[in-house]
């Protein structure tokens, strides 16, 4: 079991993976233009993969996008492949060309994670948890993101936890993976814990292949060991945005 200590996910499940893109959209606009008008700045945290980017094109191209006013959100990532800059499997490479390069973002306000360079994935992780607990209020380790995105592999990862791999057990805000199954090997993540943080989390998955990971993690019986995706929740909401094909082995 995950140990869950926040309010039960909902589902919402859309026809296909453009609707879905589109709802995912629509929502976060929403949720950044009210997190906007309750403290002032909004905080997101982005994921790679297929849906990901495809909702971050999806705010691009929205007809809502000044709805938000981009130079006072913070942008965050769940994890990073440890890789050049500017590379193109790289998640930070993804979200500037699918939306931060078209926005008025506050460049302070992009949390980039480091980039492959000789001094390391230790130390692109070290820089990660300083930047982090920088941001954060009262000592806490990480912010209480607004809303985090995640991703979930057809092995049920999200960010770089890995099924059986040491990362789900790994109690430092962010830290370096290696050995990673789904490559590039080396990979900087968020832990349980940082992820939890956040007041929202979003769950973004499309594709039949991962009906079974999706099926398992709400099943309530998979431990976040076994089943990574079973362990992220928020402190608020947690919310599986799904397509149809996703959800195809849930309970009717
Ligand atoms: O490697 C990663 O994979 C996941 C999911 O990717 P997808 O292509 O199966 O949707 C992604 O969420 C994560 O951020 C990433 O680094």
């Amino acid at each position: 079991m995950s140990g869950r200590t926040s309010p039960a996910p909902s589902v919402v499940v859309a026809p296909d993976k453009d609707v879905l893109a589109a709802a995912i959209a629509a929502r976060l606009l929403t949720a950044l233009a009210d997190a906007q008008a309750l403290r002032g700045t909004a905080s997101v945290v982005l994921t790679g993969g297929g849906i990901g980017l495809g909702a971050l094109r999806a705010v691009a191209e929205s007809p809502a996008l000044g709805a938000v006013d981009w130079s006072r959100v913070d942008f965050w990532w769940g994890d990073e492949r440890y890789l050049p800059d500017g590379d193109p499997e790289r998640n930070e490479t993804g979200a500037r060309s699918a939306l931060l390069d078209r926005l008025p973002v506050d460049p302070a306000r992009v949390h980039a994670v480091a980039a492959e360079s000789p001094d390391g994935p230790e130390v692109a992780a070290e820089a990660y948890v300083a930047e982090l607990a920088a941001a954060a209020a009262d000592g806490a380790a990480a912010p209480a993101f607004d809303v985090c995105l995640l991703g979930v592999g057809p092995d049920s990862h999200v960010a770089s936890l890995f099924p059986e791999h040491p990362g789900t057990q790994d109690t430092r805000p962010a830290f370096a993976v290696h050995g990673s199954p789904k490559p590039p090997p080396t990979r900087i993540s968020l832990s349980f814990d940082t992820l939890r943080s956040a007041r929202e989390v979003w769950l973004l998955v499309a594709g039949a292949e991962k009906a079974d990971a999706v099926a398992l993690a709400l099943s309530g019986e998979a431990g976040e060991r076994q089943v990574p995706a079973a362990g992220a929740y928020g402190t608020e909401r947690t919310l599986w945005l799904l397509d149809r094909a996703a959800a195809g082995k849930l309970p009717a």
